[in-house]
């Protein structure tokens, strides 16, 4: 553009004479300087003149090249009318008072085309055909000064006329621009998701260490679940090369899975974690597994104990349930040369690895192997925390250059050549698990993946509105449901709400109900109220609690000790309690990824079990269609009859107020 304008003030432009423009060389800057003075002041001198002549101003060889840059845009035929008939639409322009009169940007924000800052040059629109800058200013003026002769912007003496100086700005539909979809994520493997039939004996994945064969039947695990079947073969088809070298000599490919809730994801990473680190001789981090949170952190720690029972691998727990200082001396050990490694496989929540990467001496990530994230897409959610930077960063550590002598070097992932396969690489898997992962490879690129694999119960299908990209298995949807899962709503008013709840656990008389709110508070008055109603034993659960309360609760829970554990989203997520037959959305959830993980602590491993939403009038709309775009294969809705709720209604009224004196008496001593 600064060329541009240049060669057009110094008088290179069209019509100008080549010798004339020889003539002006030697003098340079100076002879420049005086030419852009000499025309700036005949602009001065032509604005303060009357009007000239259009006809004489159109013989002009300035003005006929100007006409010739300039094509004049014809005006628009709008619905068959004549332009500038008496009918036709008037052209869109400026008001006086500074409002754009059609579509487009603010007025006060200058001549572009678009809204603009107060300190931003002028736009395109202020930029005058003949190569001047109208300063934003003058153009505001001009345009005032229009409006209120009457005049269209076009007639306005001195001011550039709209037409295009970059070009191209006809009015033309734009396509669509549809998400780009690489090829892992658009042909995943593909995951069969019913969980009773299309079962694998263990047998039939010989690969499997025969103590670990051993342990699963002990466990009462004869066959392998659909994701188990196609997840751990995939890991451990690299136990030859002593899980080093991958598919075509290249690093192991990262995995990503996705599958319902409670389709055992969790035994499809565990099972073939424990299997590579089996032969290991010297103790160090191999495994990482990281969790959203302290209750999944230690049911996943929980199953690994399990199966490494009988082996020397160890596990450690790190989610801040104990004191910095002793989950220290479960991580490493002081000796006289350094620090020993105590764990081979940490199962941690992020905040707290963090705390040991930075604080716990001696605490080293350098041979990582496998890192495993579960609850993906919230943790992908948590990526603001910036933990895996920190995780990859301490894993690729080195003190020094690297010794070219060392044996398994560790280097980022990085293109083959012939020099990278010289040296036998210590590769760092990336294991991605969840029943609502997003398919979304923006997202996904975050995590830095190399040449990932997708197991999906689901066949992607691109495209869709928000860009993400939707699952297309037999439930035509986005995400897969357990198919032991019945979805029901309960239409309801706000005040009898508690009296629905109340119904459907006293009706279905199930041993376990799980019963989701929104908030903490939603959740602590109706377990307040319950508790008043009466016969039911009641529980709540949230992070009011502190972890060892919460984990008490949940072991009371699991032994039937409590039939209804009221609970904010904290144990939404992959919290697997045995025998959970109903779950009810006291609150409407406001996202699809909410409604999927709630519903799925019902109906797993192959059980069945009932999902209740109650509904406001106001919000029955949104969450039938929210549930349509997830694929819910059928959704009932179920009205409760006043009759079954008026024998209630005494001992509700009771309950109220007993709530009420409650309320007010936390309130009281919250204020001593
Ligand atoms: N092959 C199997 N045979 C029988 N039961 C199994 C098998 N695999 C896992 N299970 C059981 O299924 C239940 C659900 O497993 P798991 O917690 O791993 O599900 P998940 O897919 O991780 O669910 P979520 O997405 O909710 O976290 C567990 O109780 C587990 O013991």
């Amino acid at each position: 553009m600064a060329l541009f304008h240049v060669a057009r003030y110094s008088g290179l432009g069209a019509g100008q004479p080549e010798a004339e423009a020889e003539a002006g060389r030697p003098r340079g800057a100076r002879a420049l300087l005086e030419r852009l003075q000499c025309r700036a002041r005949e602009r001065q001198r032509q604005r303060q003149e009357p009007e000239p002549d259009p006809e004489a101003a159109a013989g002009t060889p300035q003005a006929a090249a100007r006409r010739r840059r300039r094509p004049r845009r014809r005006p628009r035929r709008i619905h068959g009318l004549e332009p500038g008939s008496p009918d036709a639409p008037r052209p869109k322009r400026r008001r006086a008072d500074g409002e754009e009169a059609g579509a487009g940007g603010p007025a006060g924000a200058g001549c572009g085309p678009g809204p603009r800052r107060e300190d931003a040059p002028p736009g395109p629109g202020c930029l005058a055909g003949d190569g001047e800058t109208a300063p934003r200013a003058r153009c505001e003026r001009h345009e005032a000064q229009a409006a209120l002769d009457g005049r269209s912007l076009k007639e306005t003496p001195g001011l550039p006329g709209p037409g295009p100086v970059l070009g191209g700005f006809a009015r033309s539909k734009t396509p669509k621009v549809q998400p780009f979809l690489p090829l892992w994520l658009a042909e995943p493997s593909c995951v069969k998701k019913n969980v009773t039939e299309d079962l694998t004996p263990l047998e039939a994945i010989p690969e499997v260490h025969p103590d670990l064969q051993k342990q699963l039947r002990a466990h009462g695990i004869s066959s392998y679940f659909p994701v188990q079947a196609a997840v751990i073969p995939a890991l451990l088809e690299n136990a030859a090369s002593g899980f080093l070298v991958g598919r075509g000599g290249y690093q192991p490919s990262d995995l990503c899975v996705s599958a319902p809730t409670g389709s055992g994801k969790t035994l499809a990473f565990v099972i073939p974690v424990v299997q590579a680190l089996l032969h290991r001789v010297v103790c160090h981090v191999r495994a990482l597994v990281v969790l959203p949170t302290k209750e999944l952190a230690q049911q996943v720690s929980k199953v690994f104990n399990i199966y490494t029972d009988t082996t020397p691998l160890r596990v450690a727990l790190v989610t801040g349930q104990k004191s910095l200082a002793k989950e220290q001396e479960s991580l490493v050990q002081k000796i006289a040369d350094g620090y020993r490694c105590l764990a081979d496989i940490v199962v941690a929540t992020p905040g707290r690895l963090v705390d040991h990467i930075d604080q716990t001496p001696g605490f080293s990530l350098q041979q990582l192997r496998f890192l495993v994230i579960d609850e993906a897409d919230r943790m992908i959610d948590s990526m603001h925390q910036s933990w895996l930077p920190r995780v990859v960063a301490a894993a690729f550590h080195s003190k020094g250059p690297a010794d070219p002598c060392a044996l398994l070097q560790r280097r980022q992932p990085q293109a083959v050549t012939a020099q990278s396969t010289c040296y036998p690489q210590m590769p760092l898997q990336k294991l991605l698990f969840s029943a609502t992962l997003t398919q979304n490879p923006e997202k996904l690129q975050r995590l830095g993946l190399y040449r990932p694999r997708l197991f999906s119960t689901g066949v992607v299908q691109r495209g869709t509105e928000d860009g993400e990209m939707t699952m297309d298995g037999d439930s035509k949807g986005k995400y897969a449901f357990p198919m032991g899962l019945q979805h029901h709503y309960v239409p309801c008013r706000l005040s009898s709400k508690p009296l629905a709840v109340l119904h459907l656990v006293l009706r279905t008389d199930v041993s376990r109900t799980l019963c989701f709110t929104n908030s903490r508070e939603n959740a602590h008055r109706l377990f307040l109220l319950v508790q008043a109603f009466g016969g039911i034993s009641v529980a709540e659960f949230s992070s009011c609690y502190g972890p060892s309360q919460r984990k008490k609760i949940l072991k009371q829970f699991e032994q039937g000790k409590i039939q209804l554990l009221i609970s904010t989203d904290a144990t939404a997520r992959g919290i697997d309690v045995q025998g959970v037959e109903l779950v009810v959305n006291y609150d409407a959830p406001q996202y699809l990824r909410t409604y999927v993980h709630r519903v799925g602590r019902t109906a797993r491993a192959g059980k069945t079990g009932q999902a209740f939403t109650l509904l406001l009038k106001v919000q029955e709309k949104k969450f039938l269609r929210m549930l349509a775009k997830a694929g819910v294969p059928e959704l009932t809705r179920n009205e409760v009859p006043n009759e079954l709720l008026q024998p209630l209604v005494p001992r509700y009224q009771e309950a109220l107020s007993q709530l009420e004196r409650t309320v007010k008496e936390e309130q009281t001593s919250k204020l001593v």
